[in-house]
């Protein structure tokens, strides 16, 4: 227990977001650790799922670890629910094992000796839950991270995606109130990512209900597309504090940091999901299957000519660059969302998504091609636009515009392209992407 509350917590700034709708946060940390340049104030409403992010050494894991217990601030606060975890100020410190605070860090390692129900069994056992009932909670949360087939199994039997399941399992045994999930995708591929998103993406939804919101889940991640999936809010770190704060289509659509805005450099365009049969067929239909056909196996997307204005007066983008949502080539379905202008987008996505379901389509701005007029017969996604700005970026322009329901677009061309076009802000424009260039992702 550690008692040095003369040290003031100051200088938070009011962020939105983390209250519920009387305004009262679930979970509140305020902490100072000196030693790391550490001041974060933060809070999450009542089953609040939050995704921070920011770059290396901005304090992510220090966060969490002063949640957990594993870390103690020179001065703070750490309160869920009605629980006091930690005071500098009156020298409360529960210790780890009483927090309820379930931590999957990056390098969780299962006990090897024992099998993966063994594992999971081990955090409801040391609570002092009789044999019985923690094989049973064990055989549960196996089955709820579908890992039900693989109790008996040694961690060194177990793939890197089947271990992960299995300490994700294990976290939730133990039946915390708080759950921490660090880079919970990081060593997994991107097909297996996939699987494990969709499948916290179920298990944190479903455990905000069993609980009636008495819990919260903080997730560091590195991917925007976890933050897109799995998040109700976006909290930016760096340098030790919050620098952005705010639900996920905020943070992305009009960033407040350097970070945020880097992390937003990607296109993301909100709407419904379109019944994807019908996306199938309509795309079949306009020819957006026309891309060689690429739905079942997305193709590795094609290197646009650079910097060359093509006769029909467009400018090829600036490279063949991807979508920066993170899924490489795994294999992908059609998928089509419809935006509130009515506008069809169709891409990919690797996730089920039921028709009429909240969906985000995401796209690089180097994907997207800038045209005077709109292209004839093009199979693709065409965004009549205006101009709201002309940017250089390092050695690329970036062209700003908005479409008929006021929808941010931005495309990136090479500045001998942008000169060739002589595209301006207050032109009107056509933004073209290729649907095989755009992930759809359950919004
Ligand atoms: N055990 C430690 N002792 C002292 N300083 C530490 C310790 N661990 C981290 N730090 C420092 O604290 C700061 C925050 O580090 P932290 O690991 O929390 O960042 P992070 O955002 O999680 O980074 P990453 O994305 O690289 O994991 C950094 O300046 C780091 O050097």
């Amino acid at each position: 227990m550690r008692n040095d509350g003369s040290v003031g917590v100051s200088g938070f700034g009011e962020r939105d977001g983390g209250a519920d709708a009387a305004g009262a946060p679930w979970l509140s940390v305020e902490a100072t650790v000196i030693e790391r340049g550490f001041a974060v104030s933060m809070r999450l409403a009542p089953g609040e799922v939050v995704a921070v992010l920011g770059p290396n050494g901005a304090g992510k894991s220090t966060l969490l670890s002063v949640i957990a217990g594993l870390v103690h601030p020179d001065s703070g606060r750490v309160r869920a629910g009605d629980r006091v975890l930690l005071d500098t100020a009156t020298g409360t410190d529960v210790p780890v094992a009483r927090r309820k605070v379930g931590l999957l860090a990056q390098d969780s390692l299962l006990f090897g000796s024992l099998s993966a129900a063994e594992n999971v069994e081990f955090g409801p056992r040391s609570q002092g839950m009789g044999r019985q009932e923690s094989a049973e909670t064990a055989r549960r949360w196996l089955a709820e991270v579908g890992a039900a087939d693989l109790a008996a199994r040694k961690p060194r039997k177990l793939s890197g995606g089947q271990a992960q399941r299995v300490a994700i399992a294990r976290a939730l045994a133990a039946g915390p109130e708080v759950l921490l999930l660090d880079e919970p995708m990081g060593s997994l591929d991107v097909a297996v990512a996939a699987q494990v998103r969709s499948m916290l993406r179920r298990v944190l939804h479903d455990r905000a209900a069993a609980t009636g919101g008495r819990s919260a889940a903080i997730i560091v991640t590195h991917d925007l597309v976890d933050a897109l999936t799995l998040a109700d809010r976006i909290v930016v770190l760096d340098n030790g504090s919050v620098v952005d704060d705010g639900p996920v289509e905020r943070v992305l659509r009009s960033p407040r940091s350097p970070f945020a805005a880097d992390l937003a450099g990607t296109n993301m365009v909100s709407g419904h999901a379109v019944d994807a049969v019908d996306a199938a067929s309509e795309s079949a239909g306009t020819g957006a299957a026309g891309h060689g056909g690429g739905w079942i196996r997305r193709r590795r997307p094609e290197r646009v000519r650079t910097g060359r204005v093509r006769p029909d007066g467009a400018a090829a983008a600036r490279q063949g660059s991807r979508t920066p949502a993170v899924e490489g080539d795994a294999p992908s379905t059609p998928a089509a969302i419809r935006t509130v202008s009515e506008a069809q987008v169709e891409g990919g996505t690797l996730h089920r998504l039921a028709a009429g379901e909240p969906a985000v389509a995401v796209f690089s701005p180097r994907a997207v091609a800038v045209y005077r007029t709109a292209p004839h017969g093009s199979p693709r996604n065409v965004f009549p636009v205006r101009v709201t700005a002309v940017e250089a970026r390092g050695d690329a322009i970036r062209v700003r515009a908005s479409d008929g329901a006021g929808i941010p677009l931005m495309a990136e061309m090479t500045t001998t392209a942008a000169r060739e076009l002589g595209i301006a802000a207050g032109d009107e424009a056509v933004f073209v992407v290729k649907a095989s260039e755009v992930r759809v992702y359950p919004g």
